[in-house]
């Protein structure tokens, strides 16, 4: 009873972490919530980062046959979650959401450069975008699962 106890408690606990790696929130951050335009702002910027990953032959057969409206949403909500803003993320923790889709590095690189071509085109500052891009990159290590 006691030993099931605690294992309820370890796993509870791992999950918060999952959840919470899928979304840090960096208070450090808030500044630029301002420069990605606020909500608003990321609204915008996720329907051309969609728009470029749909037309970019590396990474559109992965988005092709899923509910495209659903991940800027959460993509939207993460984003604001990092960026400090007044938003909470209800999604997938990122080990959850991309499990079994066989993501490889060069996709992992390729969805990156389509995300700063879409910030470049919303002329989002270079530092405001270096801070984001420092928070997405160690989510690789739950992301990319083949060689
Ligand atoms: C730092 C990089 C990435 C971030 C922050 C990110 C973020 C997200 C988020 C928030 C979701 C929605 C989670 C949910 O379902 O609740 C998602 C789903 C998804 N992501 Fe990513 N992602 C990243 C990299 C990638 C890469 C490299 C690919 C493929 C090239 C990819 C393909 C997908 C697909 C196909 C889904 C939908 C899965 C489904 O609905 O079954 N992601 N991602």
């Amino acid at each position: 009873q006691q030993a099931s106890g605690s294992m309820q408690a370890m796993q509870d606990s791992s999950n918060a972490k999952a959840m919470a790696a899928s979304a840090p929130r960096d208070p450090a951050l808030k500044p630029y919530f301002a420069d990605f335009g606020g909500k608003a702002g990321l609204k915008a910027l996720m329907e051309d980062f969609m728009a470029n990953l749909m037309a970019d032959p590396r990474t559109q057969p992965f988005f092709a046959h899923v509910d495209r409206t659903r991940i800027k949403h959460e993509l939207v909500d993460q984003f604001c979650v990092i960026l400090d803003g007044p938003c909470t993320y209800t999604g997938a923790s990122m080990a959850q959401a991309h499990r079994g889709l066989g993501i490889k590095r060069a996709d992992f690189n390729a969805l990156v450069e389509d995300l700063q071509k879409a910030m470049n085109k919303h002329n989002i500052p270079f530092r405001a975008q270096n801070k984001l891009l420092a928070k997405l990159a160690p989510m690789h290590r739950d992301i990319v699962t083949k060689q």
